[in-house]
């Protein structure tokens, strides 16, 4: 079966999209389709793939268009910070959306809207819930982790340098009563005022140039150390690009950042 894919990225965590929009192409995505296509030598290589599929093909609502996310090992996630603004980017690239209105995206985390500025885009990522406070451990070293819930599970861990992290090979050691579906782990250091840079192991895919959700996530576990004041922005430097993240007065986070569509084409995978 031969069928259109797109690759696009944010801050270099890229993803195939999969146009399947009354869900007779891909209603059937299988975990080993997914591994397929993001393999690196003989996929077209990604962290994650987007399906991108109209909301009632699935009994979502909230929202006409639903990404439909997947990690590159083929497990589901409820949200995609990076892959929200590069499927708003798509569905306005496409004309599939009002360009005049924020463009609404409905996930397994609820419905995004995100609103474009020139090459950058900032999605409306919600309000952030804290859990229960843990501890990650790589290579025998260990380090106090803040829980911060995006719609999907993280945990924040303040380092001395990124190094310190090791080659990330593997997901680092988690407490599983804490995260009983798994975690994205952040490593953290400070760069100056309201300026953080990170690494992240994402759950499902590896270590990857950027994760919005884990930036956001960040930028949370940065603020309450800091008592900082709601409305303070704080730029996150992450190894593909930086993102911005903003804590507002009403309790949600914002997350700005470019948005990249790079290919198109066809595959048979
Ligand atoms: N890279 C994404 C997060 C993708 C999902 C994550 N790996 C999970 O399993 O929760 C982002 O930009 O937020």
């Amino acid at each position: 079966m031969t069928y259109h894919f797109l690759k696009g990225h944010g801050t270099e965590n890229d993803f195939v999209l999969l146009p399947d929009h009354d869900g007779t192409v891909h209603g059937d995505l299988s975990a080993d389709r997914v591994r397929a296509l993001c393999d690196r030598r003989a996929g077209l290589g990604a962290d994650g793939v987007l399906r991108v599929v109209r909301s009632e093909v699935l009994g979502e609502t909230g929202a006409e268009w639903f990404m439909d996310y997947r990690n590159s090992d083929g497990s589901v996630s409820e949200m995609c910070g990076n892959g929200v603004r590069v499927f708003a980017r798509h569905l306005l690239d496409e004309g599939l959306v009002d360009a005049d209105e924020p463009v609404a995206v409905a996930t397994r985390a609820g419905v995004k809207m995100v609103t474009r500025d020139g090459d950058l885009f900032t999605v409306d990522m919600g309000t952030p819930r804290r859990g229960a406070d843990s501890t990650v451990t790589v290579e025998g070293r260990s380090w106090p982790a803040v829980h911060v819930d995006m719609g999907n599970p993280h945990a924040v861990a303040f380092v001395s340098d990124l190094a310190d992290a090791g080659p990330l090979l593997e997901a680092p050691g988690h407490d599983r009563e804490v995260y009983p579906h798994g975690v994205n782990v952040e490593f953290v250091v400070r760069r100056g005022p309201q300026h953080v840079a990170m690494r992240v192991h994402e759950r499902g895919s590896g270590e990857t140039r950027s994760c919005g959700t884990g930036a956001c996530a960040v930028m949370v576990a940065t603020a309450l150390a800091d008592d900082a004041p709601r409305g303070t922005a704080y730029t996150v430097d992450l190894p593909g690009g930086t993102l911005t993240i903003t804590w507002t007065d009403d309790d949600r986070i914002l997350m700005t950042g470019p948005a990249v569509v790079v290919a198109r084409g066809t595959t048979d995978l």
